[in-house]
């Protein structure tokens, strides 16, 4: 469980977060809303220690993660894809984490093909596109098979493979009864993965509700020529059958 309590921070003149009060249930998907510049990214960095609240707190499990000590074991984070040393390969970048943090090789080798990267596990990361990357880093947060996950905007970069498979996989933490904390800027992204919402503007708690009664907010659709109708999902599905072949990247079982 993710407890946040009055979260605030000020950069100088400007307050990214302001007062934020939540919880992030274990059990389910949550995500977590807003546009451009409404302090998301600042609320993970307080809750991840990175950032020091200017009043307020954040605990994870009922402790401020600094006082933790075990690492990935207790929360598994993705927060910058491209926060990994470039000339190292995927497989060496794991192995590290995995040494500094008691976890055994067949793990590392276990989540590269949970993520589909086992193929290019030992190219160097610099050549890696951002949706490759993203999976290495939804790898790392796997890694050691923690109670709490958190994802900074993981649909990044992705393919519609990728994104389809992210979404089941966050899903599938979730019913492991894991916390899973996703952030987003995109609603429609959230639409197929969260069960609850927290939506913040200006640093300010907006919505902390389910999906359903979120989306029960919605006014009366406004008279827009429409788009021919298609059925949902059935765009991305055509998108995947047409390309089958030619994927790259495709994502193991999860054990
Ligand atoms: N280190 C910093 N120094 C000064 N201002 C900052 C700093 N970090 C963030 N801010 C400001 O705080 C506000 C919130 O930024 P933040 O990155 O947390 O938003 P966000 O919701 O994650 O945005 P995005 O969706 O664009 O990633 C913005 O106005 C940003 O300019």
């Amino acid at each position: 469980m993710i407890e946040t309590h009055e979260l605030t921070k000020r950069f100088k003149n400007v307050t990214a977060v302001d007062g934020l009060t939540f919880t992030v249930q274990p059990g389910r998907v949550t995500g977590f809303l807003g546009p451009n510049g409404s302090g998301k990214s600042t609320t993970l960095r307080m809750i991840l220690g990175l950032n020091e609240p200017t009043h307020g707190s954040a605990l994870i499990d009922g402790r401020r993660f600094r006082d933790a000590g075990t690492g990935l074991r207790r929360v598994g984070v993705l927060l910058d894809a491209g926060d990994v040393h470039k000339g190292r390969s995927a497989r060496t970048h794991l192995m590290a984490l995995a040494r500094s943090n008691g976890i055994g090789k067949r793990r590392v080798a276990r989540v590269l093909e949970e993520v589909g990267l086992s193929a290019v596990a030992r190219r160097r990361v610099g050549g890696y596109s951002l949706g490759m990357r993203q999976r290495l880093g939804i790898a790392a947060a796997l890694l050691g098979d923690p109670p709490v996950l958190i994802f900074d905007e993981p649909i990044n970069g992705l393919d519609p493979e990728g994104i389809r498979w992210a979404r089941e996989l966050f899903r599938q933490l979730a019913a492991e009864g894991r916390t899973v904390f996703v952030s987003s800027h995109l609603m429609s992204e959230m639409e197929h993965t969260a069960d609850h919402l927290i939506v913040i503007g200006g640093g300010k708690l907006l919505a902390d509700e389910s999906l359903a009664t979120f989306a029960g907010r919605a006014p009366a659709p406004a008279t827009v020529p429409a788009v021919p109708a298609v059925a949902p999902g059935a765009l991305e599905a055509a998108f995947m059958t047409v390309t089958a072949d030619s994927a790259e990247f495709r994502a193991g079982d999860r054990p």
